[in-house]
């Protein structure tokens, strides 16, 4: 996986049909998404649940560009192999939940994967100014994880401190929660280069009608470039 700055979409398959993940991930890459973000969820650290590694690894085979895993998960340190062995291209940590976050990327990076840190809303940019040498990805929140669906929250103040921080290191800027046409090239002008949307990727298509999830794809790409 290299690195470069170019707008990837990475639809949240958090909006997918849950009877049909396999067809699902197929249908969006063959419709233009870049990388695939998978929301892994624990019914502790947010108020959701979701899959586990049996399931992301029974995804793995379907997926042919890159496999995004955020943990929405406390603790993670026990867990870390078992997102490895079921192919996670990046695993996302949140700073928040644990001690010692910086143990938790050196994990991950010793696992194989590209690591990356997430930030809830209210979490400023400062709590990851001293991992920026660890970390390949950092998730900016832009709703309260645990749903898609829901509001998008500004948080260009810090995607631009971030972007700063972060210098000439390659390191991502994603963005998850409330991505559409409208609020995409808010965060990209801000600094981002990874967009996550659910919501805005799956509404009004299926696997019997992939076209609508080109044609969302397309339209929050445009967006974002304009
Ligand atoms: O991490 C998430 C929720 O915790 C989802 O990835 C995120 O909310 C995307 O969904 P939507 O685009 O519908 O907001």
């Amino acid at each position: 996986m290299s690195f470069d700055r170019s707008i990837k979409i990475a639809p949240s398959i958090l909006s997918a049909d849950f009877a049909n993940f396999g067809q699902e991930i197929q249908a969006i890459e063959a419709q233009g998404a870049d990388w695939v973000h998978v929301d892994v969820m624990d019914g502790h650290f947010v108020p959701n649940l979701t899959f586990g590694p049996a399931a992301v690894k029974a995804f793995r085979p379907h997926v042919k560009t890159v496999m995004d895993v955020h943990l929405m998960i406390a603790p993670v340190d026990p867990y870390i192999d078992a997102y490895a062995d079921a192919g996670a291209d990046v695993l996302t940590a949140h700073v928040e939940a644990g001690p010692h976050i910086h143990r938790t990327l050196q994990a991950i990076r010793a696992a194989g994967m590209k690591a990356g840190v997430a930030l809830n809303p209210g979490t400023p940019a400062e709590a990851v100014a001293h991992l920026l040498d660890l970390t390949d990805l950092i998730c900016v929140m832009t709703v309260n994880p645990g749903f898609g669906g829901q509001k998008f929250i500004d948080m260009t103040a810090k995607i631009r401190s971030l972007r700063e921080m972060i210098g000439d290191r390659p390191v991502h800027i994603e963005i998850d929660g409330g991505v559409d046409p409208t609020t995409a090239p808010l965060v990209v002008e801000a600094g981002a280069d990874v967009l996550v949307a659910g919501s805005a990727v799956f509404r009004g298509g299926s696997v019997e009608a992939p076209e609508v999830y080109g044609e969302n794809i397309r339209k929050i790409r445009a967006a974002a470039n304009a």
